[in-house]
């Protein structure tokens, strides 16, 4: 098992570049293999969840060729099984847009029932209520979600609650569904966006998508393409988060700053200055952050998926803040490690109620999931003496080089794999 030890108090300066968006490319990858043409994906982020997903339509026959760490052309013509299910796939959130995909094309889908971090009970009723709406059976058993339809129709599908899941999931399988299909209520998120505009280069035909309504055409099959997946937003928001806490001036590279804008007001109302360029944004902080309030909420709102990171740089910024978390029910797990490192925060319900403190202290700690182990990591560039990380496989799940990047920027963090190089770091940096 590996760890993160990290040496805190070097401010951050310099550049760090940010690779595709996670959440945008798996959902790609899954849309690739709808058509029997060759698709070629670049900008995908050399991270865990990406070759769990890649091996999983490997091992169901598709030709899956990594040009490079971040290029790959997938060729879906191979397919041969549409059962996916092995003990990575099931680890995953994102296996369940192999269902959209697999359904939409062959109207046939058995796919493990999806995994992810552990911050909340997860449902999928919206997906299946969706799948239902164009007329597939889909049935729950033996761990596998197992959808058939003789034909997928265009149906009216209004979403109950702001999914980003059901509304790529619903929007993949109608781009082959026979007539029109309406999503309301849809997720408005810029990887909702992106992979519709993947769709739509494979010959699919999606409007709407980043408004409240998505409306699709279904069409009899889909082409090749060639396509970029859109840079990261929780990546870059983590290393503006990691300046901020740190102090310095960094300028965060290969962004879309707009889709930045929620992550930015927060730093700004913190006391941090936030210069905005095409595609790069500069963060300058002086380390003395101000108490602010923060509720997630879907795009264009606070992004759940930078809570933890909001909340450490929080706990070390003069008077009460509070965090208050709509999305999952079980997103504060950071807190009681938090805690160990010198913070004071308490969780009411769905609000962290946190008092700065004046420092952190550096403690041994485990990463609880992917998000709250990339702000333990922030913690750990701030707090006095050396933090030793724990389950560092979670933060591998997003972060591609996240220790190398931070070394960029001035950070004393290294990846270690026993305790004889915990000491050799320790020596290294005293
Ligand atoms: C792989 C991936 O892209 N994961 C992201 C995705 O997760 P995920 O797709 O799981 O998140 P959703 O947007 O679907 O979830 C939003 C809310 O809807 C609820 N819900 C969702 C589906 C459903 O069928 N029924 C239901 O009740 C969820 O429990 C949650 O409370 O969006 C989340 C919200 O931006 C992010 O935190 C995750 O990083
Ligand atoms: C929660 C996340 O991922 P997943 O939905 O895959 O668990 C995330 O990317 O922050």
């Amino acid at each position: 098992m590996e760890q993160y030890v990290i040496k805190g108090g070097n401010p951050l300066n310099g550049e760090v570049e940010i690779g595709g968006a996670k959440n945008a490319a798996l959902a790609i990858l899954a849309a690739a293999i709808m058509t029997d043409e060759t698709v070629t994906i670049e900008n995908l982020p050399n991270v865990r969840d990406i070759n769990v997903l890649l091996q999983a339509i490997a091992e169901i026959g598709a030709m899956v060729d990594r040009i490079d760490a971040h290029t790959v052309k997938i060729n879906g013509s191979f397919i041969k099984d549409v059962t996916v299910d092995n003990e990575f796939i099931r680890r995953i959130r994102a296996s369940y847009y192999l269902i959209g995909a697999l359904l939409g094309k062959y109207k046939k889908a058995e796919v493990a029932l999806p995994g992810g971090c552990d911050i909340g009970s997860r449902p999928i009723d919206l997906h299946i209520k969706g799948f239902r709406a164009m007329g597939a059976d889909v049935d729950i058993a033996h761990g596998l979600v197992i959808a058939e339809a003789e034909k997928l129709n265009g149906t009216h599908i209004y979403l109950d609650k702001v999914s980003v899941g059901a509304t790529i999931n619903i929007m993949m399988a109608a781009s082959m569904a026979e007539g029109k299909t309406v999503i309301e209520n849809a997720a408005k998120e810029p990887h909702v966006v992106d992979v519709a505009n993947f769709l739509n280069s494979m010959g699919a035909n999606i409007r709407g998508a980043g408004t409240d309504v998505i409306r699709i055409v279904g069409v009899e099959k889909l082409h090749k393409t060639e396509y970029s997946v859109i840079p990261d937003q929780i990546e870059a928001g983590t290393f503006m988060f990691a300046a901020a806490a740190a102090g310095g001036d960094v300028l965060v590279k290969d962004v879309i700053p707009k889709h930045l804008e929620a992550t930015t007001a927060k730093l700004v109302e913190a006391g941090c200055k936030v210069e905005e360029f095409d595609d790069a944004v500069r963060i300058i902080s002086d380390g003395k952050l101000h108490h602010t309030q923060v509720t997630t909420l879907p795009y264009p709102g606070f992004p759940t998926d930078m809570q933890p990171q909001m909340a450490v740089i929080l706990g070390i910024a003069e008077g009460t803040s509070t965090v208050t978390e709509s999305i999952f029910e079980n997103r504060f797990k950071y807190v009681d490690e938090l805690t160990r490192m010198g913070a004071n925060i308490k969780v009411e319900s769905n609000i962290a109620i946190i008092n700065g403190v004046a420092r952190y202290t550096g403690a041994r700690v485990n990463a609880p999931d992917l998000r709250a182990g990339a702000a333990l990591v922030i913690a750990g560039l701030v707090a006095e003496g050396i933090t030793v990380i724990d389950d560092i496989y979670f933060i591998e799940r997003g972060y591609e080089e996240f220790d190398q990047k931070l070394r960029g920027i001035g950070a004393q963090i290294e990846k270690v794999s026993d305790e004889k190089e915990i000491q050799k770091f320790i020596l290294k940096v005293s």
